[in-house]
């Protein structure tokens, strides 16, 4: 079956379906059956109920779960199997979360496309035991000494930054398992991705996002992103039919600015762009100790066109100015 559609039409045929690669959580699958609804919107070819095949992987960051992401690799752990599959031919694309891709791609591997952005912001969730925070100042709500489940150090850092009378503890697992634990009385809050939130309908009545530019969010946080073999072109050209040229361009700000920060995956790094009215982009970059013992934010505006070399400018400034031992 052809893959014909009205924006790039296929040199030669291939045969479905088209396998994609996911993770398991109740998140990426979420995510993943959105993409190919939206695939299939767009290439009315594809509507065939057999068009695709869902490969569920379990990753690295999937199996170990009882320690921070930080000690254990990082981000790239989320992804790492998903590459492997795809570069086997096990898979013919792969969706992800964006945040948990690393910036830069493996070889024979390439971003094919970044969907619209859902809320980029964090979210404070307050436990049982705890008055639904004040949205005015959701930070100067919580109970001194209150204990914080999270075991993202850029949440931890922001955090504790504000209020270092506070106790943070390791909270791991998937939406669920978390929002359980907060059930429980693990901790009195915790700080959530909103679009994670969103997505599954677990935004939970008394929950406070914050500002983006107070908790700066991980880079590409609430976008979605498709990778495909570099070598692939068709189906590369295919995917690209449904970028949002809006996410691309906040996210390579976002992306270049975690990649010349180049910290340790144990640096709290924060990076988030927007659109303003005349078009242009504004980008907040943030690096910090763990402890929140230190924190430099800072913001700078330019045209959407060079968005990586605003990231890239950003974020070799953030690092000239930071101590040398955030980077080691
Ligand atoms: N690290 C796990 C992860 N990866 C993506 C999301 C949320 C969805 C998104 O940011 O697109 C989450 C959960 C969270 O941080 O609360």
């Amino acid at each position: 079956m052809s893959l014909a559609h009205p924006a790039a039409v296929p040199k030669h045929r291939r045969s479905l379906p088209l396998r994609v690669g996911t993770r398991a959580s109740p998140l990426a699958l979420w995510q993943t059956r959105d993409f190919l609804e939206r695939v299939t919107r767009f290439c009315p070819v594809l509507r065939d109920a057999k068009a695709f095949e869902e490969h569920q992987l379990i990753t690295s960051g999937d199996r170990i779960q009882d320690r921070k992401l930080a000690e254990i690799g990082g981000k790239g752990l989320f992804a790492k199997e998903i590459h492997e599959a795809l570069l086997d031919g096990r898979v013919d694309f792969a969706v992800h979360s964006l945040k948990d891709l690393e910036t830069e791609m493996p070889p024979g591997i390439v971003l094919a496309c970044t969907l619209k952005r859902e809320d980029a912001r964090d979210v404070l969730l307050p436990g049982p035991a705890l008055a639904a925070a004040d949205p005015g100042d959701p930070f100067s709500a919580l109970p001194q000494g209150a204990v914080i489940g999270t075991s993202s150090v850029r949440r931890q850092s922001q955090l504790l930054h504000r209020r270092p009378d506070l106790n943070v503890v390791m909270f791991r697992g998937n939406v669920q398992t978390r929002l359980r634990k907060l059930a429980e009385g693990e901790a009195a809050a915790t700080l959530l991705a909103l679009a994670g939130l969103r997505r599954l309908g677990l935004e939970p009545a008394g929950s406070v996002p914050i500002d983006a530019e107070v908790m700066v969010p991980a880079a590409g946080q609430g976008i979605v992103g498709v990778t495909v073999r570099a070598d692939d072109t068709e189906l590369h050209e295919l995917l690209s039919g449904i970028e949002d040229p809006e996410a691309r361009a906040v996210s390579s700000a976002e992306r270049a600015l975690l990649a010349a920060l180049d910290g340790s995956c144990r640096t709290p790094i924060g990076g988030h762009a927007r659109v303003l009215a005349d078009g242009r982009l504004r980008l907040t970059g943030l690096v910090a100790r763990a402890d929140g013992s230190f924190l430099l934010k800072r913001s700078e505006e330019g045209s959407a066109k060079d968005a990586i070399r605003l990231g890239s400018e950003l974020g070799r400034a953030l690092r000239r100015d930071s101590p040398a031992d955030l980077f080691a």
